[in-house]
């Protein structure tokens, strides 16, 4: 099997591509439904998406999409949350039914209840035609950091020191930024039928080399993507250093 991937010159190219391959599921299969990501890194692509819907009539009508994570421990409506990103940078400026908008529910009384809905929603969702992801300087695909097994299923976990630190840009603190999320497993994950990770910048790229060249380990969750037929790895140059050409 083996990870496939493609370099592209900068992050906004390798958007643009990550944008097309989006924009052909939902015109091949309109009803699709579509695991989406947070983060810094995705947020050209839902900019070039939401320009798509505005100005190419790319229709999202009937689409269904599920997150990977949610932060633990925000008050609903927090800017950081991510139900909120969802919102502001792709929900909002799209037409799609919010109804069929998915995240996992961190308010509720029982966590671990919520999280195994969230995995039997995703279940009945019909499964994911393609997962978008990102990749942090560890390795974790969702908030499934270092140690997580291939099994994992949804369900609520604890950030890494390294996450913290590094999401601590996004609040004013890193006091401020949660300590649990609720995730996708790796097992959640590797359902999908499509993967498309995008990673961009240096910062990424020693995670990125090892997931595809190094050996499938709990010491990098993505390298599990391995294990999968159907994944794309959409770098820009910075990203892609540690691979050989
Ligand atoms: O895109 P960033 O901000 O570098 O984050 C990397 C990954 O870590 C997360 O923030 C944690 O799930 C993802 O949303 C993202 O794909």
């Amino acid at each position: 099997m083996g990870i496939h991937w493609t370099v592209y010159p900068n992050h906004h190219e390798a958007s643009l591509a990550v944008a097309d391959t989006i924009s052909a599921v939902l015109i091949e299969k309109p009803a699709c439904v579509l695991g989406l990501a947070t983060g810094s890194t995705p947020l050209e692509v839902y900019a070039e998406l939401a320009r798509r819907h505005r100005e190419e009539a790319l229709d999202f009508g009937k689409a269904t999409t599920v997150n990977l994570d949610e932060y633990i421990g925000l008050p609903p409506g927090h800017p950081q949350s991510y139900v909120h990103y969802m919102h502001e940078h792709l929900f909002r400026h799209i037409n799609i039914d919010r109804d069929r908008t998915h995240l996992p529910n961190v308010h509720a009384a029982d966590l671990s209840e919520s999280a195994n809905d969230f995995e039997r929603l995703v279940e009945s969702t019909g499964g994911v035609d393609l997962q978008l992801l990102g990749i942090g300087t560890n390795g974790h695909i969702g908030f499934n950091e270092p140690g997580a097994e291939e099994d994992s299923v949804t369900r609520v976990v604890d950030l890494a020191p390294g996450t913290i630190h590094s999401n601590s840009r996004f609040f004013e603190s890193e006091s401020d930024v949660p300590r649990r999320a609720i995730t996708m497993g790796i097992a959640t994950i590797l359902r999908a039928r499509k993967i498309v990770l995008l990673a961009t910048g240096d910062s990424k790229a020693e995670a990125v080399a090892e997931a595809i060249n190094g050996p499938i380990s709990r010491d990098n969750p993505a390298s599990f993507l391995q294990t999968h037929a159907n994944v794309h790895f959409v770098l820009d140059s910075a990203a892609a250093v540690g691979l050989a050409n």
